[in-house]
């Protein structure tokens, strides 16, 4: 079980009179094994929140428990509870090095996340072995549906949608708990968004990971998402079952969200379709 609890979460950039709060008391739990879109608009904190849960900034108030650790107060001391989360972020090409492999790309991930197998007595060891970690990285790619022939590819030999599939592998190769995907097709052609959205989908089934999904795409949010969490101005002004908020959102700024989606009422004619086996 690895819910994602926030705490009264508090990030501030800059200090003294520069001092800005990005996101403000923000309590929210993701149950285990559940996805939560997180939405509002731009500047609302929405990825300074899920830069916070992966250590990239450091929250000055507040918990972030990861599987009931804290991984504020375990950065440095456990790893393990910082493997656990990982974060796909929108724009691929920048996340991954132009002059490595995709398959070097994936080992580079295996190694600096460290791949562990548990032996006979089931205890976690570190793979050195090379001709194992390169099966691995064979596995991650073909649960991201990449022929693992495109090992020797560089980036820029790739498609977007391609590339984004490395970056979860990427993530994947850390056996994580908990993934933060932060606006991931938002940088991607319209036609093969739906199919990288299937692939989160997938794997999220597959590996009963909790996540929390941020996008500005209500559509998209209402087909992948259990809940919703609304921000505003550093602050989470609404929480609930996806299809509640959207359908009868209890908060104007929500209703406002909605509203200014052109042609969501009801109807999701702009979402990309998501259904099992899309190829891409
Ligand atoms: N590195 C930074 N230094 C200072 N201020 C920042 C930094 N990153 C973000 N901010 C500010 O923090 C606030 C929240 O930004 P953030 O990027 O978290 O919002 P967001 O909801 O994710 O927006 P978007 O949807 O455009 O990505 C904004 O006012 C932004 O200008």
């Amino acid at each position: 079980m690895t819910d994602l609890v926030l705490e009264n979460v508090h990030v501030r950039y800059g200090s003294g009179s520069s001092a800005h709060d990005a996101v403000r008391d923000v309590s929210l739990t993701v149950a285990s094994g559940r996805t939560v879109g997180l939405v509002g608009e731009s500047g609302s904190g929405k990825s300074t929140l899920a830069r916070a849960v992966v250590g990239l900034h450091e929250p000055y108030a507040g918990r972030i428990l990861v599987g009931g650790t804290d991984v504020v107060r375990a950065r440095g001391r456990v790893a393990a509870a910082r493997r656990d989360v990982q974060m796909i972020f929108q724009d691929a090409s920048s996340s991954l090095d132009p002059r490595m492999t995709v398959g070097a790309s994936v080992e580079e991930a295996l190694e600096v996340r460290g791949f562990a197998q548990r032996d006979q007595q089931g205890r976690e060891r570190t793979v050195r072995d090379r001709a194992r970690r390169r099966a691995e990285v064979v596995r991650l790619l073909e649960t991201v549906e990449l022929d693992p022939a495109r090992a020797n590819d560089l980036p820029s030999q790739l498609s977007g949608g391609q590339r984004q599939r490395v970056a979860i592998a990427r993530a994947l190769a850390a056996s994580p708990r908990v993934l933060l995907a932060d606006e991931i097709t938002s940088a991607l052609d319209v036609s093969v968004q739906g199919t990288v959205l299937n692939l989160l989908r997938k794997v999220q089934q597959e590996l009963d990971l909790t996540v929390l999904f941020i996008s500005h795409n209500l559509a998209v949010v209402r087909q992948l998402c259990d809940e919703v969490a609304v921000m505003k101005d550093g602050r989470v002004v609404e929480t609930g079952p996806t299809t509640r908020v959207i359908d009868a959102p209890e908060h104007s700024y929500t209703r406002e969200l909605i509203r200014a989606v052109p042609r969501f009422a009801g109807s999701l004619v702009d979402t990309p379709s998501l259904h099992r086996g899309a190829a891409s």
